[in-house]
């Protein structure tokens, strides 16, 4: 018998222990068929042989019914006395080459990795696919450390597009942030995640027919987003002119629309990121708690997360604030502050980035090398002192701000005396601003709280939301210090709000000095 073809998109590993208390394990598995899972595990780490056995069997009445592959885990003797279609190896088990050896070349053989070097291996070793993990933190496993869309990215990356192995994400898999990790991990190189390998999210389930159909859903609507990006295929974006004569009408209809932005954002901005965001034409929420970020997430039409003065409970804030805007289709801007400053910073803007899907990253120069080096981009290291950044910034701001977009699939806005925005195909450099701007805090902040603004009012293209609203806040500089009772950045901090109120449409237009950077 020739080893069977297996669709990889939903893995159901099971756990007794983690059963709905309201059915069998049986049940668990035949309700999860019928919602579509298209693989099982069967993973008993307490049983002894005999138990096993009697229970694999009992399992594979089921999946023999419905025509689905059944895996053992770590237990070959389990695999090979009920004539599984194969068994599921971890690093500390029987060897992935002594697996083989004793299952024969026909049946399907697994392994968990957790490293680059671990998928080579498993490659070399003769392994049909790997289960990459752990991606997030679970109630199965506590492990030191999780890899997250982008570490499980640099793992498909070793592994040739054209390789024989395929490749399953496990570890905290959920419906709602399925999307991100398929969308996320798709690697440079071609490979896409061959499906969601679920545990709790499935046997824990109340209904678990119903949890495997909406991860099925979200596992394939990640797999599209993830092919289209890779294959160029999404909606050409309107050229950077079309985007600039929008400006205008985008910031009246903000103004007629005053959409709602929630703000986690840092006790020492809060107060000046509300003003701008109210004179601008929006309105602002600063809601630093984590039991109201769903409630949040109905009403708002935008979030920002700054970091600027962590604590943990702000960081449980924009956790859970960016996964329910993810899940609203709300979009969200990571301000960054200070991230290359300490390692709490750095580790907060990693956990931010894996835990969701940020759609733009604003910040100064320092701030960026930090996302850059975060991701694996190549990049000049920029120094920080505190909250800013130091030096002339990198020698090809452009090239950076393009690279971090591309590769994070998001839009890039990085300030300074020259400002740069990317999408990581379209590229510009605002050169508008007042040094008044530089001399008083927060002015990065409440930047990002007008990008927010023009986001919730251009959802499809944050592109031009970032640009407008630099291109806004950078006008409104331009005039706070060119007026005569500005006498300073005490008197600019007062001016710049009102000119903020003041701008006229049409000066977005008129004013603009935005020039675009050829690749
Ligand atoms: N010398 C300058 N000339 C013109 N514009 C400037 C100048 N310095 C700063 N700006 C403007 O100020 C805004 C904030 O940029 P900056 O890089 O200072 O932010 P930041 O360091 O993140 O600020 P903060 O941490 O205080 O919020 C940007 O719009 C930028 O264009
Ligand atoms: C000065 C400062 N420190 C933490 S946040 C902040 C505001 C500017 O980002």
């Amino acid at each position: 018998m020739s080893k069977p073809a297996v669709d990889y998109s939903l893995y159901l590993v099971t756990d007794t222990g983690l059963n709905h208390p309201s059915r069998t394990l049986v049940q668990s598995v035949e309700d999860s068929i019928l919602g579509g899972v298209t693989l099982v595990q069967l993973r008993e780490k307490e049983l002894d042989t005999e138990a096993f056995i009697a229970l694999a069997r009992e399992v594979q009445v089921v999946t023999r019914k419905h025509n689905v592959p059944l895996l053992i885990n770590d237990n070959i003797e389990v695999a090979l006395a009920i004539d599984a279609e194969g068994a599921h190896v971890g690093q500390d088990d029987v060897s992935c080459v002594e697996a083989r050896r004793l299952l024969g070349p026909n049946k399907i053989l697994g392994i968990s990795t957790g490293t680059p070097e671990e998928a080579k291996k498993a490659l070399a070793d003769g392994a049909d696919y790997i289960g990459i993990g752990t991606c997030f933190m679970t109630q199965t496993k506590s492990p030191k450390r999780t890899l997250g869309p982008i570490g499980v990215r640099t793992i498909l990356e070793v592994i040739p597009a054209d390789a024989p192995l395929k490749t399953v994400v496990i570890g905290g898999i959920k419906h709602d942030n399925t999307r991100r990790v398929i969308a996320h991990s798709a690697g440079s190189n071609g490979r896409i995640l061959d499906g969601i390998a679920v545990v709790t999210g499935i046997v824990g389930a109340v209904d678990a027919k119903l949890a495997s159909e909406q991860l099925l859903s979200e596992f394939k609507a990640g797999f599209d987003m993830a092919s289209q990006r890779l294959q160029g295929k999404v909606a050409p974006a309107a050229s950077v002119e079309e985007v600039l004569k929008s400006f205008p009408r985008l910031l009246t209809t903000l103004r007629e629309k005053s959409p709602l932005t929630h703000h986690i954002s840092n006790y020492v901005a809060m107060n000046d990121t509300a003003n701008a965001t109210l004179a601008l034409g929006g309105s602002p929420i600063m809601a630093p708690s984590a039991s109201e970020a769903e409630d949040l997430s109905k009403v708002v039409s935008s979030v920002v997360l700054n970091i600027g003065t962590l604590t943990e409970s702000f960081v449980e804030c924009m956790l859970e604030a960016g996964k329910h805007a993810n899940a609203q289709a709300k979009p969200v801007v990571l301000d960054p502050v200070g991230a290359g400053a300490t390692t709490l910073r750095a580790a907060t803007t990693r956990r931010i980035l894996n835990a969701m899907h940020v759609d733009i990253i604003k910040g100064n120069a320092g701030e960026i090398s930090t996302i850059a080096g975060i991701i694996g981009c190549q990049s000049e290291s920029i120094a920080m002192r505190g909250v800013d950044s130091i030096g002339s910034g990198f020698t090809d701001p452009s090239a950076v701000v393009r690279a971090v977009a591309k590769r994070e699939n998001c839009v890039v806005a990085m300030t300074g005396v020259v400002d740069y925005v990317s999408d990581g195909v379209r590229t510009v450099a605002i050169e508008n601003g007042h040094p008044y701007q530089g001399r008083i805090t927060g002015s990065g902040c409440m930047i990002a709280s007008s990008i927010a603004s023009f986001a919730a009012i251009s959802p499809k293209d944050h592109f031009a939301a970032a640009v407008a609203g630099i291109l806004a806040l950078n006008l409104a500089g331009e005039h706070a210090g060119a007026r005569d009772d500005v006498r300073g950045p005490g008197t600019f901090r007062a001016a710049f709000i009102d000119e903020i109120a003041n701008l006229n449409p049409e000066q977005l237009l008129t004013e603009a000095k935005v020039r675009t950077v050829a690749l």
